[in-house]
């Protein structure tokens, strides 16, 4: 049975002192765990020595939202994969649209970083996804196969998770119709070599949709914007209702 891995991005939100608030009314409304889901939060850097501490022991798991390709060096503004094992850290985000449109990554890149977190221990979750033009212009397909070709060469698929993220879904309320999303992620699965990569689903994931989403045979978890900020909305995401 694939893993379901039900996983927030903070982004660039909140303090130590509200990441704190938030783990004080999260960890209570959590269900107990269905053995397949895993629950991971990705927060700012600044973040994960606290929370590591506050985390310790219970059913989350801490996830960066990047990491470098080298060990140490003169890299300004980076973090490394040693730096983030130390703390300890379980996942890291690679490759959201966010870092490919405003900070120059490309597929290079983010097959570097991947490279270097799987190094290190860490879980990847690879971020792919179209644009609303290469949606209209029906290249999603193309576009998605293109990153996935070039993101994944030299990639251990047994230790990866991926997230379709449709660009023009993420932060405007505009989620992808569930089973839109469903065929899409079916077409990643065709193109791995590993079928039991989770795969999950990103863009406007909120507490009102997340059964519908969690219904598909496809789709195995979300990355979830907006909607983790709240504890407990985010608690009633990944304690969803329906199982597949
Ligand atoms: O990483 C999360 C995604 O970008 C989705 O963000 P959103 O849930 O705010 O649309």
């Amino acid at each position: 049975m694939r893993k379901i891995v039900l996983a927030g991005n903070w982004k660039m939100h909140k303090t130590q002192a509200e990441s704190l608030e938030f783990v004080q009314a999260f960890l209570p409304q959590l269900e107990p765990t269905p053995a397949e889901r895993t629950v991971v939060l990705c927060v700012p850097f600044t973040n994960l020595g606290i929370l590591a501490e506050k985390l310790k022991g219970t059913r989350v798991n801490l996830g960066a939202q990047n990491v470098h390709w080298q060990d140490q060096g003169a890299y300004t503004g980076e973090v490394s994969g040693p730096m983030l094992t130390e703390i300890p850290v379980q996942y890291v985000v690679i490759g959201h649209s966010e870092r490919r449109e405003y900070f120059g990554e490309t597929d290079e890149t983010v097959n570097l970083r991947l490279k270097a977190a799987q190094k290190h221990g860490l879980i990847p979750i690879l971020c792919v996804g179209e644009t609303e033009q290469q949606r209209v212009n029906g290249e999603t397909e193309s576009h998605i196969r293109s990153q996935l070709d070039r993101d994944l060469v030299g990639i251990d698929q047994s230790q990866l998770v991926i997230a379709y993220e449709p660009i023009w879904a993420i932060g405007t309320g505009k989620t992808c119709d569930s089973k839109e999303a469903n065929r899409v992620i079916g077409l990643i699965r065709s193109q791995l070599s590993n079928q039991d990569v989770p795969i999950q689903y990103g863009g406007s994931v909120k507490p009102d949709n997340i059964d519908e989403i969690m219904a598909q045979s496809e789709i195995d978890g979300v990355l979830v914007g907006g909607a983790s900020l709240d504890a407990p909305g985010f608690a009633r995401i990944v304690n969803y209702s329906v199982k597949h």
